[in-house]
This record gives structure tokens, C-alpha cells and sequence, in this order.
């Protein structure tokens, strides 16, 4: 029987990886993990982690101003400050996460992997075998392919920026473009969002989203829509964007919020035949690749459910019970929620109101004006609306919100959703009172 130098060698270190590596290690198996830059990948990094300390003042920012007639005086964000607490607090993560892969004896290679073939993969010199390998090697900024594209920055780049420039132009209008636009704007920047159609956040209920779009622009920030962005020049200190149709605007930093491509060109793919798109690695229902003893987790993978943290992490665990022979089932995704962090935040879960509009035989939707709620007048919230989606038996199947409690909200209804409570279960699960939760679960 061939040996080999590893059970499992996973090619990337996020959680697409470590949240199934660690498992797989404390269980026995001889496990590796290859990482070229930091030990936890894009969302501890240069992600989540990074973004939700630096959006905490933001938000804050934007609680105080609801309640300005109680909690008097100006507010400002020191943007520097953010900076050096966003360091204090995501800069030992790393050596978090790699003292637990050490603590269950997985081993680290730092390099970049390069595959040889089924069971090989060379990096920093050496080959190391494995019976099973793991492709975890996520996405990196898109950068649009125009002249002076050199010139435009990435979101690393603004969750690193000390300074907040007085003028700062983003292009592109998904999670990037509207959350940086946010935090841009309560921190004192002219923000300029250049948008190639004019849908911003397209896999959510667009009423919500131009709810955010039209609360963005009160605040300062233009939406330039319909305009591609064809150019970048530089001229003395500052940018000209040129767009279509003669669109030019000077600006002091530009972001590329234009998507993320995955990470596959370094992996020799196609030397070991292992079938790929544009949009990442090809798998089947056992996140396996065309080749057998190579299988692929996270972002990087070719797939409809949503590129975020908790797909990786569920993935990634799914792989580890694989391997170690717990399950020998497909994926079963369960609900995957999502969540917008602008202020306020735009959440869902479940079936979209779009489908249910789509099909009025099979759902109903209800809908709630979230400052009608007594527990949300606490917070004094101006703004906010909800929509409910129930099945025909009235059981919860999908929900969406628009307010600065949204994602609290969809977490509190998800086990409704996710588990199919019927009325019993509902009245059973009770809730610490007064909270989100509680006020969430009144609806049903
Ligand atoms: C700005 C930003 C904000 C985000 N905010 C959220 C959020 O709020 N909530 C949420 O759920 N998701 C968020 N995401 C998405 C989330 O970060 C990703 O879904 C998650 O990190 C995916 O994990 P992964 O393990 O698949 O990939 P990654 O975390 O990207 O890890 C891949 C790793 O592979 C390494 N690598 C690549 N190629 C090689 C190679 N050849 N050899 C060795 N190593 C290699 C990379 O260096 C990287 O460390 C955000 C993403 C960004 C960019
Ligand atoms: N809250 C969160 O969970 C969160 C936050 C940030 C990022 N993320 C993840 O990071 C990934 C990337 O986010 P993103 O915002 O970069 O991607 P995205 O796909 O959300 O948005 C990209 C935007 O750029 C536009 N665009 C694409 N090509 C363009 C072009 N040539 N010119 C002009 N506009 C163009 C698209 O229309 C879209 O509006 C996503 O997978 C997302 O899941 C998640």
C-alpha cells in the first residue's frame, strides 16, 4: 500500500481549511496545511474580522445620531485610532489560529503550493504526498483591466489606510462598495460610488437596497449609475475616473469594489487535469474535483451558494466527517444567511422575496415597518422594514430586513427557518425579555 506523507494536505489556511483541519488533527489523522501568506486566510485578515472593527465606531456613530436630542454634542470617528484598535485586536489572530492546528498536531508549510500531480503537491522546494488534498485557496480583489488600473487600491488597502482621504471614489456597488462607502462616509470622506448598471447589491430585495442607497445619498454620498469606468490617470496628487459617455471625476483614492476572482492560476490545474471555470474549481456533491483524490472547500469553489465565512466553515467541516468516515452523504446546505454591514445593515435567509412573489400559490408574505415594533422605538430607529415569507402550512421559509438590528433579527428567526418550526416549537422556544430576539420572535 503506497504511504504517504500526509492523510489530508489542504493548500490554504482560511476557513474553507482550519475549521475541518483542527477537527481532523485532534481525531488522528496526519494532517498538513499550506499557506502562503498569513496563517487564517482572507477573513480574519483582511475580511469579517478586520471590517467589523473598523465598521463598530461607524455604526455607533449612527446610533448616536438617532438619539442626538438625548445624547447631545458632535461625534467624530478618529480614523487613525479605528486603525491602531483594528491592529490591536485582528494582528494576534494568526498565531491564534496557529497555535491551534500546532495544539493538534497539524503542520504548517509556509510557500506556495503548486500541484504534481493526484497525491503531490511542491512547495518551498520539497514535495509532500498526501492520500487526499484539499484546494482551500479562496479569491483575491478582481482589478478591472483598464489603463491606470495601477492606480486603484483594494479593500486590504482601505482597511489599512491610516489617513481617510478627503475624496475617495469607489467603483462597484456589491458587499465592498456599499459597506466601505459607509464606513467612508461617517468618517468624514466625500465618497463617489461609480456604478456599471444601476442595481447595487443584486442578490437582495432591492426596495431595502435603494432604502440604503437613498439614506447613503442623504448623508452625502453620490451614486454615479449607468457609467463604466473605461480609465484611471493620475494628475499631480490626485486621480481623474473616466467614465463612458465622457464621465470624468477627480478624486484623491479610488477603490476596485469590482468582485473577487478565485485563486487557481498558480495551482497547475490543468496539468493534473483538474476541471476549473472562471468562476473557480469545479466540484461535485462531495465537494470532489474530476480527480478523485482531490476534493475543494471554500470560496474557490464553482458554486451558487453564497462566498462567505460560514459556507467555508460548513464546508470545510462536511470534509472533515468525510474523511474520517462520519458521513458518506453529499452536502446538505443547510440555510445560509447573509448580511450587508451598512448602517443600517440589510440581512436575509431563506426564500427571497423574489421568489415568493414569483410564486403567490406556495408563499405569503407579511410585511412589518420596523419603528412600529415599541422595543425598537428604544433605539429610537427612524428607518427599518421587514418581510416575512411563509409556506402554506404557515411555517417560516425566508425573511429579510432592513435596519440596524437586521442581522440579530435574521439570526434570531433562522432556527425557525432553518428547522421548520411549526406553532408548538414557536411557543415553546421563549426568549430573554426585552431583546431582538424576543421582539423578532413576537412576529410568528
Ligand atoms: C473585505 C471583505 C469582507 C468580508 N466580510 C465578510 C463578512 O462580513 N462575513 C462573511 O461571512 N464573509 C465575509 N467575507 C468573505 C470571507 O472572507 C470569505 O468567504 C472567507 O474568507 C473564505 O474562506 P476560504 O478559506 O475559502 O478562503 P480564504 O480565507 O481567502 O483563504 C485562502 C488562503 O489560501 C491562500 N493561498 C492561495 N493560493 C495559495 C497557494 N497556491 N498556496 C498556498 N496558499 C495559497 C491565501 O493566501 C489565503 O490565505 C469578506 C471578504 C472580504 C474580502
Ligand atoms: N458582509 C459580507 O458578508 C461581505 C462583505 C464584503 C465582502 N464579502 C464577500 O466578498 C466577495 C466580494 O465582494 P465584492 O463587493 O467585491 O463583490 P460583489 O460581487 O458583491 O460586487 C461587485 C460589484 O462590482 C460590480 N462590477 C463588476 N464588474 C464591474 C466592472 N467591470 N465595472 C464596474 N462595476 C463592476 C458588480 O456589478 C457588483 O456590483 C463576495 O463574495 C462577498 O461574499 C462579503
Amino acid at each position: 500500500m503506497t504511504t504517504y506523507d500526509y492523510d489530508v494536505l489542504y493548500i490554504g489556511s482560511g476557513h474553507g481549511t482550519f475549521d475541518g483541519a483542527i477537527p481532523l488533527g485532534a481525531k488522528g489523522f496526519k494532517v498538513g496545511v499550506i499557506e502562503q501568506d498569513l496563517i487564517g486566510g482572507t477573513c480574519p485578515n483582511r475580511g469579517c474580522n478586520a471590517k467589523i472593527v473598523l465598521d463598530s465606531p461607524v455604526a455607533l456613530k449612527r446610533h448616536l445620531a438617532d438619539v442626538h436630542h438625548i445624547v447631545t454634542g458632535e461625534t467624530t470617528i478618529d480614523w487613525a485610532a479605528n486603525q491602531a484598535h483594528k491592529r490591536a485586536v485582528i494582528s494576534g489572530l494568526p498565531a491564534f489560529i496557529q497555535g491551534l492546528l500546532d495544539e493538534h498536531s497539524v503542520d504548517v508549510i509556509f510557500g506556495q503550493g503548486q500541484l504534481l500531480d493526484a497525491h503531490t503537491v511542491l512547495v518551498a522546494g520539497q514535495n509532500k504526498t498526501a492520500d487526499k488534498i484539499v484546494i482551500a485557496t479562496g479569491l483575491r480583489p478582481n482589478r478591472l483591466a483598464i489603463p491606470g488600473s495601477e492606480f486603484a487600491h483594494d479593500s486590504e488597502d482601505f482597511m489599512n489606510l491610516t489617513v481617510m482621504p478627503k475624496r475617495l471614489t469607489i467603483i462597484g456597488a456589491g458587499y465592498i462598495g456599499m459597506e466601505f462607502a459607509t464606513m467612508a462616509n461617517a468618517a468624514g470622506a466625500k465618497v463617489t460610488v461609480v456604478m456599471r448598471g444601476s442595481q447595487a447589491l443584486r442578490a437582495y430585495h432591492q426596495p431595502f437596497v435603494a432604502q440604503i442607497m437613498a439614506d447613503l445619498t442623504k448623508r452625502g454620498v453620490t451614486f454615479v449609475t449607468d457609467t463604466a469606468v473605461i480609465a484611471i490617470t493620475q494628475q499631480r496628487e490626485h486621480f481623474i475616473v473616466h467614465g463612458d459617455e465622457g464621465f470624468e471625476m477627480q478624486t484623491d483614492w479610488i477603490l476596485d469594489a469590482t468582485g473577487r476572482v478565485p485563486n487557481i492560476e498558480s495551482l497547475n490545474l490543468a496539468k493534473v487535469g483538474v476541471k476549473y471555470t472562471p468562476k473557480g474549481i469545479v466540484v461535485d456533491q462531495y465537494l470532489r474535483t474530476n480527480v478523485p483524490s482531490i476534493y475543494a472547500a471554500g470560496d474557490v469553489i464553482d458554486k451558487t451558494q453564497p462566498r462567505l465565512t460560514p459556507t467555508a466553515i460548513f464546508e470545510s467541516k462536511y470534509l472533515m466527517h468525510l474523511f474520517a468516515g462520519e458521513t458518506s452523504a453529499p452536502i446538505d446546505y443547510p440555510v445560509v444567511p447573509s448580511v450587508v454591514f451598512t448602517s443600517p445593515r440589510l440581512a436575509q435567509a431563506g426564500v427571497t422575496v423574489a421568489e415568493a412573489e414569483a410564486h403567490p400559490d406556495q408563499y405569503v408574505i407579511e410585511k412589518h415597518h420596523v419603528p412600529d415594533d415599541w422595543y425598537r422605538q428604544v433605539e429610537q430607529e427612524t428607518m427599518g422594514d421587514n418581510v416575512l415569507i411563509f409556506d402554506q402550512k404557515h411555517t417560516l421559509v425566508g425573511a429579510t430586513e432592513v435596519s440596524h438590528r437586521a442581522d440579530d433579527v435574521i439570526n434570531a428567526l433562522l432556527p425557525a427557518i432553518t428547522f421548520q418550526y411549526g406553532a408548538e416549537e414557536i411557543e415553546r422556544l421563549i426568549h430573554v425579555f426585552p431583546s431582538i430576539a424576543a421582539s423578532a420572535w413576537d412576529q410568528l
